[in-house]
């Protein structure tokens, strides 16, 4: 192989396996890691061993298991990571959402316990941090902005409110290791301190440590301290810090994500967030396209009814332009849907719900779909079959514009947000930004 023919070998050679809890949170770190400068390809679920890929030097795997049964999160994550070392991934990053969703009988611990088992690492790096969407961690205390998280909108999260900011209180109660914290002054020192206090922390027997970042200048040493690890679990902060790290130390090579092919044709937003942030683009949206908003109980209670209304309603409009519709509602309707069917029932119905509209509109022709909500995406896309996604520009932090790879129905440009992500102006935005 001549110099540049090993160049193009070594930059696609898998460094970076990594296994998201959800579909946003993998569209989210996979827009890091590109602009971090790795190729990058992100899978849904484990891929069949006969889907053509192409080469990278990070594959994510996005999996749908933040909410799932803790045993079933931990099976489908070991699988993941199983076949992530065969290909031949040095580290593996267990990607959780930066607001740190989960329970107390919540996946993030027993999955972490799990992984660092099966590598034999003596301790996993935990940092949510994602000092570019306001998400930062000081003594072990997650912020969203200028609040604590148990202060912030994630406190009526219909699936997991996060009522408890103190991570190491949070993932002691879901681990079955004591849980250690690596604090601002040693992430400060740099990667030596970090992985000092990291070795003394695994001295005393504790599983996993909560890594504290509070800037994008904190990532830089994190990851090179994360590296030296088998595991770590975080957001796309430390998936930034992996990224560099491996650009440095040579195991990757800093390359330019090239644009997607266009698609065209009729774009529509489903939304199933309740998040404030998606209620507030929805609210935006409303000044320039039609708006549909599904009552929830009544489409739990008779969802044949609600798709063929849903159905009605984007024939009608679609001719004209964009459209969405949405489930979303405030805290209050939520927790009344809640309280009548159940918070898992619900959650499922409408994703469901929502699913089976982006089924019906993809037959119709539709090929430019925005997705608002980690569960939700996750529902629309194992319905849609997509197999994975080339991942394009980003379209706001977290977001990036993506290209849907092995759907029987054929190309189909997708933004997949994650609740909390993008401006008012975001689904404007997505729509200009889909090929
Ligand atoms: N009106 C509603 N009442 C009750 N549950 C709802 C309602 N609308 C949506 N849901 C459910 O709430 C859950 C929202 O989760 P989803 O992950 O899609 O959004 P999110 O949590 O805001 O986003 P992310 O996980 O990306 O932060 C889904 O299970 C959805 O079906
Ligand atoms: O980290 C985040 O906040 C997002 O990528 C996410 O996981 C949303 O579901």
């Amino acid at each position: 192989m001549d110099g540049n023919g090993q160049a193009e070998a070594q930059k696609r050679a898998l460094a970076l396996g990594c296994i998201a809890d959800d579909h946003t949170g993998a569209t989210d770190l996979a827009n890091t890691l590109a602009r971090a400068g790795l190729s990058v390809v992100q899978t849904i679920g484990v891929p069949d061993p006969d889907l053509a890929i192409p080469a990278a030097e990070a594959l994510v795997v996005a999996l749908k298991i933040r909410s799932v049964p803790a045993q079933e999160a931990v099976s489908r994550a070991r699988a993941a990571r199983e076949m992530l070392v065969a290909a031949g991934a040095g580290h593996v990053l267990y990607k959780i959402c930066s607001t740190f969703d989960s329970t107390d009988a919540g996946n993030i611990g027993p999955v972490t316990d799990a992984l660092r088992a099966d590598a034999g690492a003596a301790i996993v790096p935990v940092c949510p941090a994602f000092p570019g969407t306001g998400r930062t961690v000081y003594q072990g205390h997650l912020f969203v902005g200028d609040r604590l998280l148990s202060e912030s909108p994630l406190k009526d999260h219909p699936l997991n409110p996060m009522r408890d900011a103190d991570l190491v209180r949070v993932l002691s109660r879901q681990s079955a290791a004591p849980v250690g914290l690596v604090a601002h002054a040693d992430v400060r020192a740099g990667a030596e301190a970090i992985g000092k206090r990291l070795a003394a922390l695994a001295g005393e027997g504790r599983g996993a440590a909560i890594v504290d970042a509070v800037c994008d200048d904190d990532l830089i040493p994190l990851g090179q301290a994360a590296l030296a690890h088998p595991v770590s679990t975080g957001a796309s902060g430390l998936g930034h810090g992996l990224a560099r790290a491996l650009i440095a130390s040579g195991r990757a090579s800093e390359s330019v994500s090239s644009a997607l092919p266009p698609v065209g044709g009729p774009a529509v937003i489903l939304a199933g967030s309740s998040s404030a942030a998606t209620r507030a683009q929805l609210a935006a949206a409303q000044a320039f396209m039609p708006v549909m908003r599904i009552d929830a109980a009544a489409a739990i209670a008779d969802p044949e009814r609600a798709l063929a209304d849903a159905l009605a309603f984007a024939r009608e409009k679609l001719p004209s332009g964009p459209l969405a519709i949405a489930t979303s509602a405030e805290p209050e309707v939520v927790a009344a849907v809640q309280a009548r069917f159940g918070a898992g029932f619900a959650g499922a119905a409408l994703e469901g719900l929502l699913a089976r509209i982006a089924e019906h509109l993809v037959a119709y022709g539709l090929r430019r779909l925005v997705v608002a909500g980690g569960e939700t995406s996750g529902a629309v896309v194992e319905a849609l079959q997509i197999k994975a996604l080339r991942i394009g520009a980003e379209i706001a932090p977290g977001v990036p514009a993506t290209l849907a790879l092995g759907a029987p129905a054929g190309a189909l440009a997708l933004a997949l947000k994650s609740g909390n992500f993008g401006g008012e102006d975001f689904f404007a935005r997505a729509l200009e930004a889909l090929p």
